[in-house]
């Protein structure tokens, strides 16, 4: 008899999501996609691709047409909501859709707490949280008295303060001065965790994660690392994805 420990599951198991909202418009169709545990993916492809459609399967907002998603082995489904809204915390493009506490700090433990940690356990976990963003020094500050940079930083700590299974990040690098947008790379390549990112910023792709995946019309339409991805003109010209002038993907070190 064998004594191999099975594989743990990939972070995220996508298998034929179909999806049409209630309007009859069909936006996914039959999406294939694994994303192991650790990777830094990131979700390609022009407007109305579908992107935000897929990213909101992940959390269950919307529900499956046909197919199945999985985070970390756990089904995405009615009576699973709970826990797979812990596995999958998502950081939205505009930190103030995530930030409506009066201090750092309570908007940091407000996820825990609700998940029922109390006293040094939830104080720990602000701190590990604020800590890994570079923001421990600003847990008593409003956060409207943040710059925006800052209030994405924390917006991130909100959500690694569940401890997720996936980082979904939606367009990250917007509205950030190349400082900021350094910064955020370096954070971001230092978690231990998986990563999503929906983003438009092709070079902060590159730069971020190893592996892209293209969405166009509501289907994947090419997977394999970024740099490969970039350097194919064709596919870029025909899913109206564009290099900033002058930008060579061959002249960039991908970061591990
Ligand atoms: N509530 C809705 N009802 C009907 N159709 C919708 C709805 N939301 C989005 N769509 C359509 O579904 C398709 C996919 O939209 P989605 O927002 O997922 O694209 P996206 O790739 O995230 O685009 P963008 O890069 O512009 O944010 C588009 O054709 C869009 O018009």
């Amino acid at each position: 008899m064998s004594t191999t420990t099975p594989a743990p599951a990939p972070s995220l198991h996508v298998s034929g999501l179909a999806y049409a909202y209630p309007d009859g418009h069909q936006a996914l169709f039959g999406v294939d996609l694994t994303v192991a545990r650790g990777e830094r993916v990131a979700l390609l492809g022009p407007n109305g691709a579908g992107k935000t459609t897929l990213v909101l399967h992940l959390n269950g907002i919307l529900e499956a047409g046909a197919g199945s998603v999985a985070v970390a082995g756990l089904p995405v489904a009615k009576g699973n909501l709970a826990e797979i809204r812990r596995r999958v915390g998502i950081v939205f493009q505009d930190p103030d859709d995530q930030l409506f506490m009066p201090t750092v700090r309570e908007d940091v433990a407000f996820g825990p707490a609700a998940a029922g940690l109390r006293g040094a356990e939830l104080d720990a976990r602000v701190t590990e949280a604020l800590t890994r963003v570079g923001m421990a020094d600003f847990a008593d500050r409003p956060p409207h008295h943040l710059s925006f940079g800052q209030r994405r930083r924390v917006a991130v700590a909100t959500v690694l303060a569940m401890r997720p299974e996936i980082l979904v990040l939606d367009e990250p690098s917007s509205n950030l001065d190349p400082a900021s947008r350094r910064e955020l790379a370096d954070i971001l390549r230092s978690l231990d965790v998986t990563v999503l990112m929906v983003t438009h910023d092709l070079p902060y792709a590159l730069e971020l994660c190893p592996r892209s995946v293209v969405l166009s019309g509501g289907v994947l339409v090419a997977d394999g690392t970024t740099q490969e991805l970039l350097c194919d003109e064709e596919l870029m010209r025909n899913h109206r994805l564009e290099l900033p002038f002058g930008f060579d993907p061959r002249s960039v070190t991908v970061p591990r």
